[in-house]
């Protein structure tokens, strides 16, 4: 029989309990037993949910309060030595890990936080060292598989692999030069044998180890160790099903398909074309196939009868007792249920299928593909296949006019009038700003009272128009607030906008967007994806408005402020059955428009911000120029209608450059920014290297913490800059946008910088 599985569940809860949860515990308002208590409940709902969905194989272990990553590190004792014996609880490490730590006389910063693959989740990067002393400080997996067997549900608990957990990891601050975190593999393999026997002996049948590098080309150079560690950890462990997600095996299949291991999972929502090979290379073992048919990274309804038919083949080759039919990827990358949606029409909510509804697919598939259909089975494809074809058919609609615009796009649209060095004569006459000149990211703090004026617009408790007053008082302040700490290059502060990329969504046409649809970015910051439902155009001016009523009230320039559209396109959910590239050009098009709206408006400053840019990158590196290409291509398309007096900017808030550097120099902005505060400026000796032309403001201090930076701190970091990077190149400027900090450490990290600044005009005059 075939049966059906889930690789994870999004760890937020249906309303957002955990975040709650976890923030009143941060602010002292909640007990550590009381969160645990709020994190159980949320863990009984999601394995109680899934399991009246009809699935078989139901995932725990997963959960988590921050992040999954952290927890492996916190439970095997890779704790760096700065968390080490500051008197706090283990529970209050592990937060400090995650986001840093300033109270009671303790101050610690957080870790590094990287991307997860190429999606917008963020994990905490392990850091280890000669000196990590791995041991199971908890089995964290056989604690939650008691829980959910406590709750009546029988699991498949999950962990990160070895492989994957030290490839994502990287040299702590005490590991000796050139110290590899693969190399402790040895010392790691112990506590992985003991928390697979200890699950084994609590009955746990399966485990879900998930491997996803083995979709990238690294995987290859490690093909012994993953051949050595998996044969030690299958000796006592229970049957291991070996998951990767995100890609496909590629190259890697030979080595991967005579593991040791009992089952592989793969993805067929990224990789469909992979099956056949993948049957191949392991039709004459015992190995069980997991087929990753239901998307874990998108919303749209499974075409049940075309996932069916790639699971027949399956099925024909090795028998219905080796295939599983699984979500593709765990589905924290998706909201957790359509049930929440009270505004989407119900034709639009006939195309979506959230987290509970996507368990509830692979249920079903894994009857279809079992010949186990019974009448109610026939119904539910039956009413699958009337709601694929009216989404097809609605799909069928194009905007004519939007399809001919990027038909025509011609290589002259990607062009600026002339180089950066004529345009820069004719910015600096324009924008007159001094050397050295000081700028913010955009947002300014987004506080409880312009989150409360939005919500109550949303309620119908403030009028458009109030609302609009609103917004327009707090450009008033976050301007004055500018001028008085004496920025040179001032912004608006975004205070109108949810977030960068939903805000965007709401406006443009071709998007529709979920009044619940909460998908967890890091720890307990969430964002809630549009979704891209049709081709997209501006129906109207977006910004300007704001944009320049902010420069009526000012005499120094104001900056533009806009979302790009790579990281537009990477932070919402795209069609399926239109390219990535063609979508980019869309919104590329669109955001062309609000550019030269802008110009047009009296703005000289325009940023694009392309934070995704580098995230969108795919994993394996055949496929790279191709994206480049329209990514870089589409950012072009976005800002060069423009005059060569009009300074484009961009922002990564990313220093992981060193693949892509010449894609950063072809997107021809006048001005980046980027962030350089964690990484040591280690990012800047690439781009010295790389002999980077435009200019530049490598971030001066970290944003994602109320650490105030000190003047002494700022100016030295300005000093090793200018080791590395020409002085008339460079902006000051912080790492990132300042939407989640408070006034207080905001006023006084921007006066430093500005002080620091302004030191340096002198100082290298
Ligand atoms: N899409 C996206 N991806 C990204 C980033 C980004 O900015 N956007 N940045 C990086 C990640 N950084 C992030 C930084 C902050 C937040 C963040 O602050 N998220 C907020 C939600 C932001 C939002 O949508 N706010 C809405 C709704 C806020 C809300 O929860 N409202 C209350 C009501 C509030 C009230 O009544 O006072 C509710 O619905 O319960 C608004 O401002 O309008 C959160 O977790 O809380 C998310 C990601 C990378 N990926
Ligand atoms: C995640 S990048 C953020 C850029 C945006 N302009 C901001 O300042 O918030
Ligand atoms: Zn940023």
């Amino acid at each position: 029989m075939v049966l059906s599985s889930v690789l994870g569940f999004p760890r937020i809860g249906k309303n957002r309990e955990v975040k709650k949860a976890v923030e009143a515990y941060w602010a002292g308002k909640l007990s550590a037993d009381e969160l645990q208590t709020a994190a159980a409940e949320v863990r009984k709902w999601n394995w109680t949910s899934i399991k009246a969905q009809g699935v078989d194989l139901i995932p725990s272990g997963e959960f988590t309060l921050y992040d999954h990553v952290l927890d492996h590190s916190a439970a095997f004792n890779a704790i760096p030595p700065r968390y080490v014996g500051l008197g706090i609880s283990d529970l209050d490490v592990f937060f400090a890990m995650g986001r840093g730590r300033q109270t009671g006389g303790v101050d610690v910063p957080a870790a590094e936080m990287k991307k997860w693959f190429d999606s917008n989740y963020h994990y905490v990067v392990p850091e280890l060292s000669e000196q990590t002393e791995f041991k199971l400080n908890y089995n964290k997996a056989l604690a939650e598989y008691k829980e959910a067997k406590a709750a009546g549900v029988t699991t498949r608990p999950v962990v990160l692999g070895p492989l994957a957990f030290l490839i994502l990891a990287k040299a702590g601050r005490e590991a000796t030069p050139g110290f590899k975190p693969i190399s402790l593999l040895p010392k790691l393999l112990p506590v992985y044998k003991t928390l697979l026997k200890e699950l084994k002996a609590e009955g746990a049948e399966w485990v879900q180890i998930d491997e996803p590098n083995l979709v990238m080309d690294v995987a290859e150079q490690y093909a012994e160790q993953y051949a050595s560690a998996y044969a030690e950890l299958a000796k006592d462990a229970p049957k291991i099903m070996l998951t990767t997600y995100f890609g496909r095996l590629g190259s890697n299949l030979p080595f991967v398909a005579k593991l040791p291991v009992c089952g592989l999972h793969i993805d067929l929502d990224r990789e469909p074309g992979q099956l056949g090979d993948v049957i191949t290379a392991i039709k004459d073992t015992s190995l069980v196939l997991s087929l990753g048919l239901v998307s874990g990274r998108n919303i749209w309804k499974t075409d049940l009868t075309a996932a069916a038919s790639l699971g027949r083949k399956a099925v024909e080759a090795l028998g219905a007792d080796r295939v599983i039919a699984a979500t593709s990827s765990s589905l924290l990358h998706t909201p957790v249920t359509l049930e929440s949606e009270n505004k989407l029409t119900a034709e639009q909510k006939d195309w979506f299928s959230f987290a509970l509804q996507k368990a509830g697919e692979v249920a079903v598939l894994a009857s279809v593909l079992s010949d186990s259909q019974d009448s109610k089975i026939s119904q539910l494809l039956e009413e699958n296949k009337t709601s694929i074809s009216k989404r097809r058919a609605f799909e069928h609609n194009s905007d004519d006019a939007v399809r001919k615009r990027v038909a025509a796009i011609t290589p002259e649209d990607l062009k600026r009038k002339n180089p950066f060095p004529t345009r820069r004569e004719a910015q600096k006459k324009h924008l007159k700003l001094p050397k050295f000149p000081t700028t913010t990211i955009g947002s300014f703090p987004q506080t409880k009272e312009i989150r409360s004026a939005r919500a109550q617009l949303t309620k119908g408790s403030l009028t458009e128009d109030q609302y609009n007053d609103f917004i327009k008082k707090e450009i008033d302040s976050v301007v004055k607030f500018q001028e008085d700490v004496g920025l040179d290059l001032l912004v608006h502060g975004e205070p109108e906008r949810n977030d960068m990329v939903q805000y965007f969504g709401e406006q443009f046409q071709g998007f529709c967007f979920t009044q619940n649809g909460w998908v967890q970015s890091y720890g307990s910051r969430y964002v809630r994806p549009p979704i891209i439902v049709s081709d997209v155009s501006r129906p109207h001016p977006i910004t300007v408005q704001w944009s320049s009523y902010a420069q009526s009230v000012t005499k120094k320039p104001m900056k533009g402020m806009l979302t790009g559209p790579v990281t537009i396109l990477n932070w919402s959910f795209p069609r399926v059955d239109v390219s990535r590239e063609t979508q980019s050009k869309q919104l590329a098009l669109a955001l062309r428009d609000e550019v030269c709206d802008l110009e047009k408006a009296g703005i000289h400053a325009i940023q694009v911000d392309e934070p995704a840019i580098r995230e969108g990158l795919p994993l394996r590196r055949v496929d790279w120029d191709n994206y480049l290409t329209w990514a870089v291509d589409s950012f072009r398309l976005a800002t060069s209608g423009v005059e060569d007096s009009t300074q484009t900017h961009s922002h990564f808030c990313y220093s992981d450059f060193n693949d892509i550097f010449p894609s950063i120099q072809r997107l021809d902005a006048d001005v980046i920014s980027i962030e350089a505060s964690k990484s040591d400026l280690k990012v800047l000796n690439a781009f010295q290297q790389f002999g980077y032309k435009n200019e530049i403001g490598p971030g001066v201090y970290d944003i994602h913490s109320p650490r105030v930076p000190s003047e002494q701190e700022i100016k030295d970091r300005i000093k090793s800059m200018l080791n590395l990077l020409p002085a008339d190149l460079l902006f000051v400027n912080p790492d990132c946008g300042l939407k989640t900090r408070g006034w207080a450490e905001t006023e006084a990290s921007l006066k430093n910088l500005v002080a620091a600044a302004r030191w340096a005009r002198t100082e290298f005059a």
